[in-house]
């Protein structure tokens, strides 16, 4: 399935070869134009390392439990990336937040990109590089469950209400030693 595919009112795209050029060239830009961090979260008034590095590039901070992130500009290679992200999946971005999972125990747990800065119905561009890991949907109301591959080079676009519809997750996977960038693009001007 490359594409678009349609499920409800939810828009899924998926390139499994977007990145045309050597990844592990574009892994070794991204690592030299992008400082990674430790992220921290606020839950019950208890402050918790999040299980994974990221770094946030675009106009506006970008504010999540309790966290905020500031404005910082793009680095060329994202920059670069940003705009063939757009022409692929027909949308406008202005940010990136990359995620850095060091192996499989980094991991994200379930939730909707619907912060209101987001706007009504996001789209949001995912590319992945490195370890391929799985990338979990759960629909909010009747839970089906679909389980996607995110492989290295590859691009998946969530378009229409996915986020309101679906939630996603990135489970652990204790035998993956490899790391994993993911970049999410997003667009917060409005
Ligand atoms: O790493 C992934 O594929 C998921 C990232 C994600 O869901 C997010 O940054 O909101
Ligand atoms: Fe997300």
């Amino acid at each position: 399935m490359t594409g678009w595919q349609t499920l409800g009112d939810s828009q899924f795209g998926w390139w499994p070869d977007f990145v045309a050029e050597q990844s592990c060239q574009l892994w070794q830009q991204l690592m030299a134009q992008v400082t990674l961090q430790t992220g921290i979260i606020t839950v019950f008034g208890k402050r918790h390392r999040i299980p994974r590095l990221q770094a946030w590039f675009g106009p506006k901070p970008y504010r999540y439990s309790g966290e905020t992130l500031p404005p910082q500009a793009l680095p060329p290679v994202l920059e670069l990336l940003m705009a063939q992200a757009m022409e692929r999946a027909q949308a406008r971005f202005d940010s990136v937040l990359v995620n850095y999972y060091r192996d499989g125990r980094d991991h994200m747990g379930w939730h909707s990109d619907d912060e209101p800065e987001l706007g009504a119905n996001p789209v949001i561009a995912s590319l992945s590089l490195g370890a391929a890991r799985d990338f979990d949907l759960r629909h909010r109301h009747s839970k089906q469950r679909i389980r996607l591959s995110l492989s290295d080079g590859s691009l998946l676009v969530m378009a229409g209400r996915c986020q309101h519809e679906w939630q996603h997750a990135l489970p652990k996977r204790l035998r993956i030693q490899q790391p994993r960038i993911n970049l999410t693009f997003r667009n917060l001007a409005g």
